[in-house]
Protein backbone atom coordinates (compact mmCIF):
# COMPACT_ATOMS: atom_id res chain seq x y z
CA UNK A 1 0.00 0.00 0.00
CA UNK A 2 1.47 3.04 -1.19
CA UNK A 3 0.57 6.24 0.99
CA UNK A 4 -0.14 9.56 -1.68
CA UNK A 5 -1.43 13.04 -1.08
CA UNK A 6 -5.18 13.24 -2.82
CA UNK A 7 -5.40 16.91 -3.76
CA UNK A 8 -8.21 18.99 -5.50
CA UNK A 9 -8.58 14.88 -7.37
CA UNK A 10 -5.19 14.29 -8.16
CA UNK A 11 -2.98 11.84 -6.44
CA UNK A 12 0.82 12.87 -5.65
CA UNK A 13 3.49 12.13 -3.28
CA UNK A 14 5.80 15.63 -3.45
CA UNK A 15 7.52 16.31 0.16
CA UNK A 16 10.10 14.19 1.69
CA UNK A 17 8.96 11.04 2.80
CA UNK A 18 9.52 9.07 5.62
CA UNK A 19 9.27 5.08 6.56
CA UNK A 20 6.13 3.02 7.67
CA UNK A 21 6.97 0.83 10.55
CA UNK A 22 5.26 -2.67 10.95
CA UNK A 23 4.21 -2.32 14.81
CA UNK A 24 3.69 -6.45 14.90
CA UNK A 25 7.37 -6.61 13.82
CA UNK A 26 9.60 -3.40 13.43
CA UNK A 27 10.09 -4.33 9.32
CA UNK A 28 9.52 -1.10 7.48
CA UNK A 29 6.51 -1.35 5.54
CA UNK A 30 6.90 1.57 2.92
CA UNK A 31 7.42 5.18 2.81
CA UNK A 32 4.59 7.97 3.54
CA UNK A 33 5.18 11.63 1.25
CA UNK A 34 5.31 14.60 4.34
CA UNK A 35 3.26 17.35 2.96
CA UNK A 36 4.43 20.80 2.72
CA UNK A 37 3.23 23.92 3.62
CA UNK A 38 2.62 24.30 -0.33
CA UNK A 39 1.11 20.72 -0.54
CA UNK A 40 -1.78 21.65 2.18
CA UNK A 41 -2.20 25.60 1.10
CA UNK A 42 -2.72 23.73 -2.18
CA UNK A 43 -5.71 21.21 -0.56
CA UNK A 44 -7.16 24.29 1.30
CA UNK A 45 -7.16 26.25 -2.02
CA UNK A 46 -8.97 23.12 -3.84
CA UNK A 47 -11.09 22.86 -0.87
CA UNK A 48 -12.26 26.52 -0.94
CA UNK A 49 -12.90 26.15 -5.02
CA UNK A 50 -14.96 22.93 -4.39
CA UNK A 51 -17.51 24.67 -2.48
CA UNK A 52 -18.64 27.06 -4.90
CA UNK A 53 -18.76 24.10 -7.38
CA UNK A 54 -21.15 21.12 -8.06
CA UNK A 55 -20.79 20.19 -4.36
CA UNK A 56 -22.09 23.11 -3.16
CA UNK A 57 -24.92 23.04 -5.55
CA UNK A 58 -25.68 19.53 -4.57
CA UNK A 59 -29.03 18.82 -2.95
CA UNK A 60 -29.04 16.75 -0.09
CA UNK A 61 -30.39 13.85 -1.56
CA UNK A 62 -27.49 14.10 -3.98
CA UNK A 63 -24.73 14.24 -0.84
CA UNK A 64 -26.44 11.02 0.31
CA UNK A 65 -26.17 9.29 -2.54
CA UNK A 66 -22.47 9.98 -2.82
CA UNK A 67 -22.08 8.76 0.54
CA UNK A 68 -23.64 5.33 -0.50
CA UNK A 69 -21.56 5.21 -2.91
CA UNK A 70 -18.61 5.77 -1.24
CA UNK A 71 -19.78 3.23 1.70
CA UNK A 72 -20.64 0.56 -1.27
CA UNK A 73 -16.75 1.28 -2.06
CA UNK A 74 -15.64 0.29 1.16
CA UNK A 75 -17.51 -2.68 1.03
CA UNK A 76 -16.14 -3.48 -2.45
CA UNK A 77 -12.26 -3.11 -1.20
CA UNK A 78 -13.34 -4.61 2.06
CA UNK A 79 -10.04 -7.09 2.28
CA UNK A 80 -7.95 -4.17 1.19
CA UNK A 81 -8.93 -1.95 3.89
CA UNK A 82 -8.50 -4.68 6.35
CA UNK A 83 -5.26 -5.47 5.04
CA UNK A 84 -4.10 -2.25 5.45
CA UNK A 85 -5.71 -1.57 8.84
CA UNK A 86 -3.86 -4.69 10.15
CA UNK A 87 -0.41 -3.83 8.38
CA UNK A 88 -0.45 -0.04 9.68
CA UNK A 89 -1.47 -1.28 13.38
CA UNK A 90 -0.87 -4.68 14.31
CA UNK A 91 -4.12 -4.99 15.26
CA UNK A 92 -5.99 -8.73 15.00
CA UNK A 93 -7.63 -9.16 11.93
CA UNK A 94 -10.98 -10.08 13.35
CA UNK A 95 -10.54 -6.73 15.05
CA UNK A 96 -10.50 -4.57 11.53
CA UNK A 97 -12.94 -6.97 10.08
CA UNK A 98 -15.87 -7.14 12.59
CA UNK A 99 -15.15 -3.40 13.85
CA UNK A 100 -12.83 -0.50 12.05
CA UNK A 101 -14.14 -1.31 8.50
CA UNK A 102 -17.71 -2.49 9.24
CA UNK A 103 -18.27 0.69 11.11
CA UNK A 104 -16.37 3.14 8.74
CA UNK A 105 -18.92 2.13 5.87
CA UNK A 106 -22.03 2.43 8.30
CA UNK A 107 -20.54 6.09 9.51
CA UNK A 108 -20.84 6.93 5.98
CA UNK A 109 -24.84 4.83 5.92
CA UNK A 110 -25.87 6.45 8.74
CA UNK A 111 -25.29 10.35 7.94
CA UNK A 112 -26.63 9.18 5.01
CA UNK A 113 -30.16 8.72 6.22
CA UNK A 114 -30.19 11.02 8.88
CA UNK A 115 -29.34 13.42 5.44
CA UNK A 116 -32.29 12.33 3.93
CA UNK A 117 -34.58 12.02 6.90
CA UNK A 118 -34.18 15.94 6.84
CA UNK A 119 -32.89 17.70 4.12
CA UNK A 120 -32.04 20.87 4.46
CA UNK A 121 -32.95 20.98 8.41
CA UNK A 122 -34.93 24.04 8.03
CA UNK A 123 -36.88 25.03 11.28
CA UNK A 124 -39.96 27.84 10.81
CA UNK A 125 -41.90 29.51 13.69
CA UNK A 126 -44.13 32.41 13.61
CA UNK A 127 -45.02 33.61 16.84
CA UNK A 128 -47.74 35.87 16.55
CA UNK A 129 -47.72 39.13 18.57
CA UNK A 130 -44.14 38.60 19.80
CA UNK A 131 -41.70 40.76 18.81
CA UNK A 132 -38.79 43.47 20.11
CA UNK A 133 -39.25 45.10 16.52
CA UNK A 134 -42.64 46.89 15.67
CA UNK A 135 -45.48 44.09 14.28
CA UNK A 136 -45.12 40.53 13.59
CA UNK A 137 -42.70 38.36 12.22
CA UNK A 138 -41.49 35.32 10.81
CA UNK A 139 -38.44 33.78 10.90
CA UNK A 140 -36.85 30.57 10.13
CA UNK A 141 -33.78 28.97 10.31
CA UNK A 142 -31.20 27.44 7.56
CA UNK A 143 -28.19 25.34 8.05
CA UNK A 144 -25.59 26.39 6.46
CA UNK A 145 -22.43 24.29 5.32
CA UNK A 146 -19.46 25.51 7.82
CA UNK A 147 -17.25 25.83 4.56
CA UNK A 148 -13.63 24.08 4.40
CA UNK A 149 -12.94 21.45 7.36
CA UNK A 150 -9.63 20.41 8.39
CA UNK A 151 -10.34 16.95 10.22
CA UNK A 152 -7.01 15.49 12.08
CA UNK A 153 -7.28 11.67 13.38
CA UNK A 154 -4.97 9.54 15.42
CA UNK A 155 -3.58 6.22 14.91
CA UNK A 156 -5.57 3.74 17.17
CA UNK A 157 -9.09 3.76 14.93
CA UNK A 158 -7.44 5.49 12.14
CA UNK A 159 -10.75 4.54 9.51
CA UNK A 160 -12.96 4.41 12.07
CA UNK A 161 -12.38 7.58 13.51
CA UNK A 162 -11.51 9.71 10.60
CA UNK A 163 -14.78 8.76 9.08
CA UNK A 164 -16.86 9.06 11.77
CA UNK A 165 -15.94 12.76 11.23
CA UNK A 166 -15.95 13.33 7.35
CA UNK A 167 -19.53 11.81 7.01
CA UNK A 168 -21.35 14.08 8.22
CA UNK A 169 -18.91 17.06 7.05
CA UNK A 170 -19.82 15.92 3.93
CA UNK A 171 -23.23 15.28 4.73
CA UNK A 172 -23.73 18.64 5.95
CA UNK A 173 -22.12 20.22 2.46
CA UNK A 174 -18.78 20.78 3.68
CA UNK A 175 -15.12 20.42 2.23
CA UNK A 176 -12.70 18.66 4.13
CA UNK A 177 -8.98 18.02 4.17
CA UNK A 178 -7.65 14.99 6.02
CA UNK A 179 -4.49 14.76 7.70
CA UNK A 180 -4.46 11.00 9.48
CA UNK A 181 -2.46 10.17 11.71
CA UNK A 182 1.42 9.76 9.96
CA UNK A 183 1.89 6.06 12.01
CA UNK A 184 -1.46 5.57 10.31
CA UNK A 185 -1.67 6.86 6.49
CA UNK A 186 -3.10 3.79 4.20
CA UNK A 187 -6.57 3.27 5.28
CA UNK A 188 -6.95 7.31 4.22
CA UNK A 189 -5.26 6.60 0.82
CA UNK A 190 -7.32 4.06 0.05
CA UNK A 191 -10.87 5.78 1.00
CA UNK A 192 -9.67 8.93 -1.68
CA UNK A 193 -9.50 5.86 -3.98
CA UNK A 194 -12.60 4.85 -3.05
CA UNK A 195 -13.99 8.50 -2.89
CA UNK A 196 -12.22 9.17 -6.38
CA UNK A 197 -13.75 6.38 -7.53
CA UNK A 198 -17.41 6.94 -6.56
CA UNK A 199 -17.56 10.35 -8.45
CA UNK A 200 -17.33 13.21 -6.09
CA UNK A 201 -16.37 16.31 -7.57
CA UNK A 202 -12.66 17.05 -7.11
CA UNK A 203 -11.70 18.96 -4.20
CA UNK A 204 -14.75 18.08 -1.77
CA UNK A 205 -12.37 15.62 0.00
CA UNK A 206 -8.70 16.06 0.14
CA UNK A 207 -6.07 13.87 1.97
CA UNK A 208 -2.52 15.52 3.07
CA UNK A 209 0.16 13.00 5.48
CA UNK A 210 2.65 13.83 7.33
CA UNK A 211 3.62 14.91 10.93
CA UNK A 212 1.55 16.92 13.36
CA UNK A 213 4.12 19.84 15.17
CA UNK A 214 5.60 22.05 13.03
CA UNK A 215 4.89 20.21 10.03
CA UNK A 216 1.08 19.27 7.64
CA UNK A 217 -1.10 19.24 10.93
CA UNK A 218 0.18 22.44 12.53
CA UNK A 219 -0.09 24.09 8.65
CA UNK A 220 -3.73 23.08 8.10
CA UNK A 221 -4.93 24.17 11.69
CA UNK A 222 -3.33 27.38 11.46
CA UNK A 223 -4.49 27.95 7.97
CA UNK A 224 -6.59 30.98 7.46
CA UNK A 225 -8.93 29.60 4.57
CA UNK A 226 -9.91 26.42 7.34
CA UNK A 227 -13.41 27.37 8.60
CA UNK A 228 -13.72 24.16 11.56
CA UNK A 229 -11.45 22.04 12.61
CA UNK A 230 -12.56 18.32 13.94
CA UNK A 231 -9.88 16.71 15.37
CA UNK A 232 -9.30 13.34 17.82
CA UNK A 233 -5.79 13.11 19.13
CA UNK A 234 -3.92 13.97 23.04
CA UNK A 235 -5.71 16.62 25.44
CA UNK A 236 -1.91 18.21 25.30
CA UNK A 237 -2.18 18.17 21.03
CA UNK A 238 -5.79 19.42 21.50
CA UNK A 239 -4.19 22.75 23.42
CA UNK A 240 -1.87 23.52 20.71
CA UNK A 241 -4.34 23.18 17.71
CA UNK A 242 -6.57 25.59 19.88
CA UNK A 243 -3.57 27.90 20.04
CA UNK A 244 -3.23 27.69 16.78
CA UNK A 245 -7.02 28.33 15.81
CA UNK A 246 -7.21 31.05 18.00
CA UNK A 247 -5.21 33.67 15.41
CA UNK A 248 -8.59 33.13 12.97
CA UNK A 249 -10.95 32.44 15.78
CA UNK A 250 -11.58 28.83 13.79
CA UNK A 251 -14.53 27.02 15.50
CA UNK A 252 -12.91 23.56 17.19
CA UNK A 253 -14.90 19.91 17.99
CA UNK A 254 -12.05 18.11 19.94
CA UNK A 255 -12.56 14.13 21.27
CA UNK A 256 -9.44 14.19 23.74
CA UNK A 257 -7.85 12.01 25.98
CA UNK A 258 -9.06 9.70 29.09
CA UNK A 259 -8.67 8.22 32.55
CA UNK A 260 -11.70 6.26 32.48
CA UNK A 261 -12.98 4.93 35.38
CA UNK A 262 -15.31 1.53 36.27
CA UNK A 263 -17.00 0.89 39.43
CA UNK A 264 -17.74 -2.07 40.35
CA UNK A 265 -20.21 -2.45 43.07
CA UNK A 266 -20.66 -5.74 45.18
CA UNK A 267 -24.63 -6.01 44.04
CA UNK A 268 -22.98 -6.15 40.46
CA UNK A 269 -23.25 -9.54 38.24
CA UNK A 270 -19.42 -10.44 38.67
CA UNK A 271 -18.96 -12.58 36.07
CA UNK A 272 -20.08 -9.86 33.99
CA UNK A 273 -18.34 -7.14 35.63
CA UNK A 274 -14.93 -9.45 35.14
CA UNK A 275 -15.88 -10.11 31.91
CA UNK A 276 -16.31 -6.74 30.75
CA UNK A 277 -13.39 -4.98 32.65
CA UNK A 278 -11.05 -7.61 30.74
CA UNK A 279 -12.65 -6.02 27.45
CA UNK A 280 -13.01 -2.18 28.29
CA UNK A 281 -8.81 -2.23 29.75
CA UNK A 282 -7.76 -4.75 27.44
CA UNK A 283 -9.53 -4.33 23.82
CA UNK A 284 -7.02 -3.34 21.49
CA UNK A 285 -4.47 -3.79 23.88
CA UNK A 286 -5.96 -0.57 25.63
CA UNK A 287 -5.68 1.69 22.93
CA UNK A 288 -9.16 3.00 22.61
CA UNK A 289 -9.93 6.69 24.03
CA UNK A 290 -12.63 4.38 25.93
CA UNK A 291 -10.75 1.88 27.83
CA UNK A 292 -11.04 1.52 31.59
CA UNK A 293 -7.99 2.42 33.29
CA UNK A 294 -9.13 2.90 37.01
CA UNK A 295 -11.31 0.52 38.52
CA UNK A 296 -13.11 1.01 41.88
CA UNK A 297 -14.08 -1.99 43.55
CA UNK A 298 -16.53 -2.15 46.71
CA UNK A 299 -14.54 -3.69 49.55
CA UNK A 300 -16.64 -7.27 50.12
CA UNK A 301 -16.05 -8.24 46.22
CA UNK A 302 -12.18 -6.49 46.15
CA UNK A 303 -10.34 -9.67 46.72
CA UNK A 304 -12.37 -11.98 44.44
CA UNK A 305 -12.57 -9.18 41.68
CA UNK A 306 -8.62 -8.72 41.50
CA UNK A 307 -8.04 -12.13 41.46
CA UNK A 308 -10.12 -12.98 38.69
CA UNK A 309 -9.31 -10.11 36.47
CA UNK A 310 -5.57 -10.87 37.17
CA UNK A 311 -6.63 -14.58 35.79
CA UNK A 312 -7.89 -13.43 33.06
CA UNK A 313 -5.38 -10.71 32.56
CA UNK A 314 -2.45 -13.56 32.55
CA UNK A 315 -4.36 -15.83 30.24
CA UNK A 316 -4.98 -13.24 27.27
CA UNK A 317 -3.01 -14.00 24.41
CA UNK A 318 -3.39 -13.34 20.61
CA UNK A 319 -3.20 -9.45 21.29
CA UNK A 320 -1.81 -6.86 19.09
CA UNK A 321 1.10 -4.44 19.67
CA UNK A 322 1.55 -0.85 20.61
CA UNK A 323 1.80 1.61 17.95
CA UNK A 324 5.17 2.16 18.09
CA UNK A 325 8.67 1.67 19.38
CA UNK A 326 8.02 5.14 21.48
CA UNK A 327 4.66 4.47 22.35
CA UNK A 328 5.82 1.02 23.67
CA UNK A 329 8.46 2.67 25.52
CA UNK A 330 6.09 5.22 27.06
CA UNK A 331 3.56 2.21 28.61
CA UNK A 332 6.80 0.70 29.75
CA UNK A 333 7.91 3.55 31.55
CA UNK A 334 4.54 3.60 33.37
CA UNK A 335 4.70 0.11 34.25
CA UNK A 336 8.41 1.32 35.98
CA UNK A 337 7.07 4.23 37.63
CA UNK A 338 3.92 1.97 38.90
CA UNK A 339 6.20 -0.02 41.25
CA UNK A 340 8.53 3.03 41.75
CA UNK A 341 5.14 4.48 43.32
CA UNK A 342 4.70 1.49 45.27
CA UNK A 343 2.26 -0.52 43.56
CA UNK A 344 1.49 -4.59 44.07
CA UNK A 345 1.96 -5.94 40.42
CA UNK A 346 -0.58 -8.13 40.36
CA UNK A 347 -0.27 -9.27 36.36
CA UNK A 348 1.89 -8.57 33.45
CA UNK A 349 4.05 -5.46 34.20
CA UNK A 350 6.52 -5.84 31.58
CA UNK A 351 7.23 -7.07 27.96
CA UNK A 352 6.23 -10.31 26.50
CA UNK A 353 9.00 -12.69 24.43
CA UNK A 354 7.55 -14.72 22.08
CA UNK A 355 10.45 -16.98 20.43
CA UNK A 356 9.11 -15.86 17.31
CA UNK A 357 9.41 -12.61 14.43
CA UNK A 358 6.82 -10.63 16.82
CA UNK A 359 9.79 -10.45 19.44
CA UNK A 360 10.81 -7.55 16.62
CA UNK A 361 7.70 -5.82 17.39
CA UNK A 362 6.14 -3.59 20.24
CA UNK A 363 4.36 -5.77 22.33
CA UNK A 364 3.66 -4.69 26.24
CA UNK A 365 2.20 -7.35 28.78
CA UNK A 366 -1.59 -7.17 30.20
CA UNK A 367 -1.07 -5.52 33.38
CA UNK A 368 -3.26 -5.10 36.33
CA UNK A 369 -2.14 -3.19 39.40
CA UNK A 370 -3.40 -2.64 42.89
CA UNK A 371 -2.06 -0.07 46.33
CA UNK A 372 -1.69 2.76 44.39
CA UNK A 373 -2.39 6.01 46.29
CA UNK A 374 -5.23 8.34 44.47
CA UNK A 375 -2.20 10.92 43.97
CA UNK A 376 0.10 8.21 42.13
CA UNK A 377 1.27 9.61 38.77
CA UNK A 378 0.19 6.17 37.41
CA UNK A 379 -3.93 6.73 38.79
CA UNK A 380 -3.72 10.29 37.31
CA UNK A 381 -2.22 10.08 33.95
CA UNK A 382 -3.31 8.77 30.71
CA UNK A 383 -1.25 5.45 29.74
CA UNK A 384 -3.13 4.32 26.71
CA UNK A 385 -2.30 0.93 27.11
CA UNK A 386 -3.59 -2.54 28.16
CA UNK A 387 -3.16 -1.44 32.24
CA UNK A 388 -5.73 -0.77 34.38
CA UNK A 389 -5.41 0.15 38.68
CA UNK A 390 -8.26 -1.59 40.60
CA UNK A 391 -8.62 0.18 44.01
CA UNK A 392 -10.80 -0.67 46.90
CA UNK A 393 -14.09 1.68 48.34
CA UNK A 394 -16.81 1.79 50.84
CA UNK A 395 -19.63 3.79 49.91
CA UNK A 396 -21.13 5.07 46.82
CA UNK A 397 -20.41 8.75 47.54
CA UNK A 398 -16.79 7.59 47.96
CA UNK A 399 -16.71 6.19 44.54
CA UNK A 400 -18.53 9.08 42.47
CA UNK A 401 -15.93 11.12 44.37
CA UNK A 402 -13.25 8.89 43.12
CA UNK A 403 -14.95 8.55 39.61
CA UNK A 404 -14.67 12.54 39.62
CA UNK A 405 -11.13 12.94 40.82
CA UNK A 406 -9.66 13.21 37.44
CA UNK A 407 -8.60 15.95 35.20
CA UNK A 408 -10.06 13.44 32.35
CA UNK A 409 -14.09 13.19 31.58
CA UNK A 410 -14.60 10.91 28.51
CA UNK A 411 -16.44 7.32 29.49
CA UNK A 412 -17.47 5.57 32.71
CA UNK A 413 -18.62 2.29 33.38
CA UNK A 414 -21.29 1.29 36.68
CA UNK A 415 -21.09 -1.90 36.86
CA UNK A 416 -24.55 -3.22 39.93
CA UNK A 417 -27.56 -5.06 39.59
CA UNK A 418 -29.79 -2.54 41.60
CA UNK A 419 -31.69 -0.19 39.10
CA UNK A 420 -32.02 2.66 41.11
CA UNK A 421 -28.51 2.87 41.92
CA UNK A 422 -27.97 2.98 38.65
CA UNK A 423 -29.94 5.79 37.94
CA UNK A 424 -28.64 7.73 41.11
CA UNK A 425 -25.28 7.25 40.12
CA UNK A 426 -25.07 7.68 36.50
CA UNK A 427 -25.81 11.29 36.25
CA UNK A 428 -23.43 11.89 39.17
CA UNK A 429 -20.27 10.75 37.22
CA UNK A 430 -18.37 13.38 35.15
CA UNK A 431 -17.93 11.96 32.08
CA UNK A 432 -19.37 12.42 28.33
CA UNK A 433 -20.79 8.81 28.36
CA UNK A 434 -21.70 6.38 31.08
CA UNK A 435 -22.25 2.72 30.55
CA UNK A 436 -24.30 0.46 32.60
CA UNK A 437 -23.47 -3.11 32.92
CA UNK A 438 -21.73 -3.04 29.31
CA UNK A 439 -18.88 -0.76 27.79
CA UNK A 440 -18.49 0.64 24.45
CA UNK A 441 -22.56 -0.51 23.23
CA UNK A 442 -22.41 2.65 20.71
CA UNK A 443 -25.65 4.02 18.86
CA UNK A 444 -24.42 6.53 16.14
CA UNK A 445 -26.80 8.62 16.76
CA UNK A 446 -25.87 9.48 20.35
CA UNK A 447 -24.19 12.28 21.74
CA UNK A 448 -20.36 11.29 22.01
CA UNK A 449 -17.14 13.35 23.75
CA UNK A 450 -15.85 14.41 26.61
CA UNK A 451 -16.35 16.62 29.42
CA UNK A 452 -12.96 18.33 31.43
CA UNK A 453 -9.49 17.69 30.01
CA UNK A 454 -11.08 14.73 27.16
CA UNK A 455 -13.16 17.40 24.94
CA UNK A 456 -15.00 20.15 23.56
CA UNK A 457 -18.20 19.64 21.96
CA UNK A 458 -20.46 16.54 21.01
CA UNK A 459 -20.44 14.35 18.11
CA UNK A 460 -22.89 11.65 16.35
CA UNK A 461 -26.04 11.66 15.06
CA UNK A 462 -27.65 15.01 14.93
CA UNK A 463 -24.55 16.22 17.50
CA UNK A 464 -22.45 16.14 13.97
CA UNK A 465 -25.06 17.77 11.86
CA UNK A 466 -25.17 20.86 14.84
CA UNK A 467 -21.31 20.93 14.80
CA UNK A 468 -20.94 20.86 11.07
CA UNK A 469 -23.38 23.31 10.00
CA UNK A 470 -24.22 27.28 11.39
CA UNK A 471 -28.02 27.73 12.02
CA UNK A 472 -28.59 31.14 10.07
CA UNK A 473 -32.04 33.36 11.44
CA UNK A 474 -34.23 34.24 8.59
CA UNK A 475 -36.48 37.01 9.63
CA UNK A 476 -39.29 38.87 7.64
CA UNK A 477 -41.41 41.39 9.11
CA UNK A 478 -44.93 40.57 8.10
N1 LIG B 1 -11.88 11.17 22.79
C1 LIG B 1 -11.78 10.39 21.73
O1 LIG B 1 -12.75 10.12 21.04
C2 LIG B 1 -10.46 9.81 21.35
C3 LIG B 1 -10.43 8.80 20.41
C4 LIG B 1 -9.22 8.22 20.05
C5 LIG B 1 -8.04 8.66 20.61
N2 LIG B 1 -8.08 9.65 21.54
C6 LIG B 1 -6.84 10.08 22.16
O2 LIG B 1 -5.80 10.13 21.19
C7 LIG B 1 -4.54 9.85 21.77
C8 LIG B 1 -3.80 8.81 20.95
O3 LIG B 1 -3.69 9.23 19.63
P1 LIG B 1 -2.38 9.97 19.04
O4 LIG B 1 -1.19 9.57 19.84
O5 LIG B 1 -2.40 9.79 17.59
O6 LIG B 1 -2.72 11.49 19.39
P2 LIG B 1 -1.86 12.77 18.97
O7 LIG B 1 -2.55 13.92 19.63
O8 LIG B 1 -0.43 12.56 19.22
O9 LIG B 1 -2.03 12.85 17.40
C9 LIG B 1 -3.29 12.95 16.80
C10 LIG B 1 -3.18 13.67 15.46
O10 LIG B 1 -2.80 15.02 15.70
C11 LIG B 1 -1.69 15.36 14.89
N3 LIG B 1 -0.93 16.39 15.59
C12 LIG B 1 0.00 16.24 16.56
N4 LIG B 1 0.46 17.45 16.96
C13 LIG B 1 -0.21 18.39 16.24
C14 LIG B 1 -0.18 19.81 16.20
N5 LIG B 1 0.60 20.53 17.00
N6 LIG B 1 -1.01 20.45 15.34
C15 LIG B 1 -1.84 19.75 14.54
N7 LIG B 1 -1.90 18.40 14.52
C16 LIG B 1 -1.10 17.72 15.37
C17 LIG B 1 -0.97 14.04 14.69
O11 LIG B 1 -0.12 14.10 13.58
C18 LIG B 1 -2.13 13.08 14.52
O12 LIG B 1 -2.65 13.12 13.21
C19 LIG B 1 -4.87 9.42 23.18
O13 LIG B 1 -4.68 10.49 24.06
C20 LIG B 1 -6.34 9.08 23.12
O14 LIG B 1 -7.02 9.14 24.33
C21 LIG B 1 -9.26 10.24 21.91
O1 LIG C 1 -10.61 5.71 20.65
C1 LIG C 1 -11.63 6.31 20.90
C2 LIG C 1 -12.90 6.24 20.24
C3 LIG C 1 -13.55 5.11 20.09
C4 LIG C 1 -14.78 5.08 19.42
C5 LIG C 1 -15.38 3.96 19.11
O2 LIG C 1 -14.91 2.78 19.44
C6 LIG C 1 -16.63 3.98 18.40
O3 LIG C 1 -17.09 5.07 18.04
O4 LIG C 1 -17.16 2.92 18.17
Amino acid sequence: MKAEHYVGGVFRSDGASFPLIDPANGAELGTVPEATRETVDDAVVAAKAALKGAWGAAGAEERAAAMRRIADGIQARFEEFVEAEVADTGRPRAFAETVDVPRAAGNFRAYADLLYGRPERAYTTRIPGWSTGTGEALSYTVRRPLGVVAIISPWNLPLLLSTWKIAPALACGNTVVVKPSEETPSTATLLARVIDEAGVPDGVFNLVHGHGAGAAGEFLTGHPGVDAIAFTGESATGTAIMRNAAAHVTPVSFELGGKNPALVFADADLDAAVDGTVRSSFTHSGQICLCTERVYVERPVFDEFVERLAARAKELDGYGPMISAEHRDKVLSYYRLAKEEGATVVAGGGAPTFGDARDGGFYVEPTVLTGLPETARTVREEIFGPVCHVAPFDAEDEAVDLANDSPYGLASTIWTTNLSRAHRVAPRIETGIVWVNCWNLRDLRTPFGGVKASGIGREGGEYSLDFFSEPVNVCIQI
